[in-house]
């Protein structure tokens, strides 16, 4: 019965894959890799294997699009066509014409519903109304404290570590932002919950994972062979119960008249007041109400589970700039010193305005998410024909796949130097090619968490790097020949978990 299925579905898939429309042809024609294409698997087979090897794939794709006319690859995902863009001006256009995300919007839908990231274009409007007027630098700014207090803990938790040898830094500061994250947005302290915290994080790696794979190996989407969908409806359950549980906490507190936010503390509490600050799920029910109707709870939970997931992007793009700078020591003093420099010796509250004029600090953590970018690739459907600016037509019907992996360590881009970390890059007045840095995206659909991530990583540096150093994990120097391992899992991360070591800086020799 079985092997029948297969042999029918075969026939089906040989035949669709024969009879490709002409102008996806032409498009692969026109632009094309140097891979092996198979009979009804197309490109996909190169992206078998582990997350390290899906990377690799990747970056061989960018290495080949960087000598074609276009700056381009395209790909066969089975029947699919993708083209893989390198080139910042390419992708300019792509990102501000085609809104779309229907191809992985069908993968992950059955967890962010309608959530802003992925959302079809018709949800996605009012959906980002509502949380655009909610991102604002001014209420950025008063979430400081939140972040601060939160990176205090993350300071005291790794106090253990100090001269023990390598550890990953990554779940430390994984558990502190999404610890930012249930504070921010529903008023919920959940630093006592850290299984709980431990079991959901994990949930969301896992359910990124699999549809990674699904995305490009689609075969894996036959349940009855691959058993993914069990495994998956789990992550999907852990994930939902979570969030749901914070509403329904954040909805009690509400009807008790804000008596018990959580489990806050009298100190927060007083801080919130003073600082008149709403939560973000308040905002956005009021913002949703003044449009046309207020959230449901379902809408509510999307939202939230897309914002976790934004959160965790936020972790990883910390955890790298804690590495990089683990293996460039000057740069960490240089850091270091504008951080006394500017904030003074003394430990007072953080403020916005004073994190914000950190301009080295920032050049920093610019230059990492440039070389390392979390998102390092966008996918977006095209509804219509495209031209592109080098008169490459990307058809009604195609994806392209914005690698901004790829474009930000374009030469043409950044220059001869352009794999070399060098955070001065973002010093100078005039950066090479403004819309080339495109870690947090471009156009109409980019990322709304920007300011939020950007001092939320600045706010946990500050806190860590006024009391300790980081030094590289034992053997561990990266260069040329010996590059940092990356893994892709929608996100990107460092394939050795973010590891490193740390000394108390009061200890430390190079103490200026
Ligand atoms: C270093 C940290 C972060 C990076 C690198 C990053 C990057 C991105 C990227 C590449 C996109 C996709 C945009 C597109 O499709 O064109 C995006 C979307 C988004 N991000 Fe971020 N993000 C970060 C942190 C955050 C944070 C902390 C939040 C909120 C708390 C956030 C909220 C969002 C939202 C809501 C969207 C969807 C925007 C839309 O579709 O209109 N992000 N982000």
């Amino acid at each position: 019965m079985i092997l029948q299925f297969l042999f029918i579905v075969s026939v089906i898939l040989f035949i669709v894959d024969r009879w490709k429309p002409r102008k996806f042809l032409k498009l692969h024609n026109d632009v094309g890799n140097y891979f092996t294409y198979w009979p009804i698997f197309g490109n996909s087979l190169n992206f078998t294997g582990t997350s390290e090897e899906l990377m690799n794939t990747f970056i061989q794709l960018t290495i080949q699009a960087y000598d074609r006319v276009h700056k381009a690859t395209s790909i066969w995902i089975m029947s699919k066509i993708f083209v893989i863009i390198s080139d910042a001006d390419q992708a300019a256009l792509v990102l501000e014409s085609a809104l779309e995300k229907k191809y992985v919007h069908n993968y992950v839908k059955d967890l962010f519903g309608n959530g802003s990231i992925f959302a079809p274009v018709r949800h996605w409007h009012r959906r980002r109304k509502i949380l655009e007027s909610t991102f604002t630098q001014k209420y950025v700014n008063n979430c400081v404290k939140i972040f601060e207090r939160q990176s205090k803990k993350i300071a005291e938790l790794i106090e253990p570590r100090v001269g023990k040898g390598d550890f990953s830094c990554f779940d430390y500061i994984s558990h502190s932002a999404l610890g930012s994250f249930c504070k921010t947005m529903f008023g919920v302290d959940v630093d006592s919950q850290r299984e709980t915290v431990h079991i959901f994080l994990n949930a969301l790696t896992d359910f990124c994972k699999i549809t990674t794979a699904r995305l490009f190996q689609p075969w894996l989407n036959i349940d009855f062979i691959y058993k993914l969908r069990e495994k998956q409806d789990n992550n999907i359950r852990i994930i939902n119960n979570f969030i749901d549980n914070l509403i329904s906490i954040k909805k009690s507190s509400v009807e008790e008249g804000n008596e018990k936010i959580g489990e806050t503390n009298k100190e927060e509490e007083c801080d919130r007041d003073k600082a008149n600050f709403k939560t973000i799920s308040e905002l956005v029910i009021k913002k949703s109400t003044e449009i046309d109707k207020e959230y449901t709870d379902e809408e509510l939970r999307e939202e939230s589970v897309a914002l976790a997931l934004a959160v965790e992007t936020s972790s990883i793009g910390t955890s790298f700039v804690f590495l990089l700078l683990s293996q460039h020591q000057n740069v960490q003093d240089s850091v270091y010193k504008e951080i006394r420099e500017v904030l003074g010796e003394t430990e007072k509250p953080l403020q916005s305005k004073d994190l914000l004029n950190l301009k080295y600090t920032t050049a920093v953590i610019k230059e990492t998410l440039r070389l390392y970018p979390p998102v390092p690739l966008i996918m977006r459907y095209c509804e219509n024909d495209l031209e592109l600016p080098s008169g490459l037509v990307l058809p009604e019907g195609c994806n392209a796949i914005i690698n901004i992996w790829g474009i930000q360590r374009n030469r043409d881009h950044w220059g001869e130097d352009a794999s070399e970390f060098n955070p001065d890059r973002f010093m100078s007045e005039r950066v090479l090619k403004p819309n080339a840095f495109m870690a947090f995206s471009y156009g109409s659909r980019n990322c709304i968490g920007q300011q939020y991530a950007m001092l939320s990583i600045t706010t946990t540096l500050v806190i860590l790097l006024r009391r300790y150093r980081f030094k590289p994990a034992t053997n561990f120097k990266y260069n040329k020949n010996n590059p940092i391992r990356l893994s892709l899992d929608l996100m990107m991360k460092h394939d050795d978990n973010f590891i490193l070591q740390v000394e108390n800086r009061i200890n430390s020799n190079c103490n200026s």
